[in-house]
């Protein structure tokens, strides 16, 4: 049976599945086939980068799967050595190609790299690529509010999401306020933690025992009921229809705020502070 995973709508009008899957590290043939179940189970919001080096199985997949495109929602990533305003514009059309598709759902840059402070040029040419119909939906990664203010200011386009880091051990209550006040919906990447010791925390155990839930549905749902969509990395089909079966229970109050107490000072996954990170190329 297939899920039916609801959409809420974005700054822009546009719909966006509540769950997405993610990509990272999944690549090549047997790849192809880890998305397309997850295609099969009910995703349809997948998120792929120009950096994971794999548009163009995800592509291959939705042609697989015989689901007309228009039922997906289908994300890249601008990578850092294409910041500059003609570079990106150029990279969102070797982007589609590489996927086989004419327009992205969603096209996000992936770091701001402040040191390299191109961000604002990169994001003026999504905003002309959306001008042109590559793109429907536009919108950064790991940006700080400092960063949103700066494009707002220089563009007067507000980007409809906000790609960053969320999972129990780094719960971010004031980003997520930062966001909301500006009208973004924030994504969230490594949502379990990249599959991390807070799936084994007590609070997270009893709340799965109380519900008759899985711990990864716990967080999953966790996410949802704070307003953030979730993108969950899976090669696992049995784990994939798992995670996005979590539309028959939801949170009170008090268990959002007992997981949120999970959180630490340090709890990023890597230590990727955004104004600090930098890519490799
Ligand atoms: N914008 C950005 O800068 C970034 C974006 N991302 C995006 O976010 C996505 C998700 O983050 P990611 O870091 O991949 O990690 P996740 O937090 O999604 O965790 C993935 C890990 O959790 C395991 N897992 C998934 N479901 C279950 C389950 N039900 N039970 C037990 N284990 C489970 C997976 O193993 P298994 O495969 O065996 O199920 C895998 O090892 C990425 O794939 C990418 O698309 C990630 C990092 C940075
Ligand atoms: O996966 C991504 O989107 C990234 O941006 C990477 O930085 C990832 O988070 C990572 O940890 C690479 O080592």
């Amino acid at each position: 049976m297939t899920l039916n995973i609801p959409t809420l709508t974005l700054n822009d009008g546009h719909p966006l599945p509540v769950l997405g899957l993610g990509t990272y590290q999944i690549r090549g043939g047997e790849g192809m086939q880890q998305i397309l179940a997850a295609i099969q189970s009910g995703y349809r919001l997948i998120d792929s980068a120009t950096n994971y080096d794999n548009e163009g199985i995800v592509g291959e997949a939705i042609r697989r799967s015989g689901i007309p495109r228009s039922e997906f929602f289908i994300t890249s990533k601008l990578p850092g050595k294409y910041h500059g305003y003609e570079d990106a514009l150029m990279a969102v059309q070797e982007s589609l190609a590489r996927m086989g598709l004419d327009y992205f759902d969603l096209f996000i840059i992936h770091w701001p790299l402040p040191k390299r402070d191109k961000y604002v040029e990169a994001w003026q040419a999504l905003v002309t690529a959306q001008k042109l119909g590559l793109i429907r939906s536009i919108g950064v990664s790991n940006f700080e509010p400092e960063h949103l203010d700066r494009i707002i200011a220089e563009t007067g386009v507000t980007p409809a999401v906000n790609q960053i880091e969320l999972h129990p051990y780094w719960v971010q209550e004031q980003n997520l306020l930062e966001n909301e006040k500006r009208g973004i919906l924030v994504e969230a990447w490594s949502p379990l933690g990249r599959g991390s010791a807070s799936m084994h925390e007590q609070v997270v155990l009893d709340i799965a025992n109380k519900y008759g839930k899985t711990p990864s549905q716990i967080i999953t749902r966790w996410h949802i009921d704070r307003g953030i969509v979730p993108i969950l990395r899976s090669t696992n089909p049995v784990h994939q229809r798992e995670n996005a079966a979590v539309f028959d229970f939801a949170l009170t109050t008090d268990e959002i705020a007992a997981i949120n107490g999970l959180n630490k000072l340090d709890g990023r996954i890597d230590g990727q502070d955004p104004n600090e990170y930098e890519e490799f190329e």
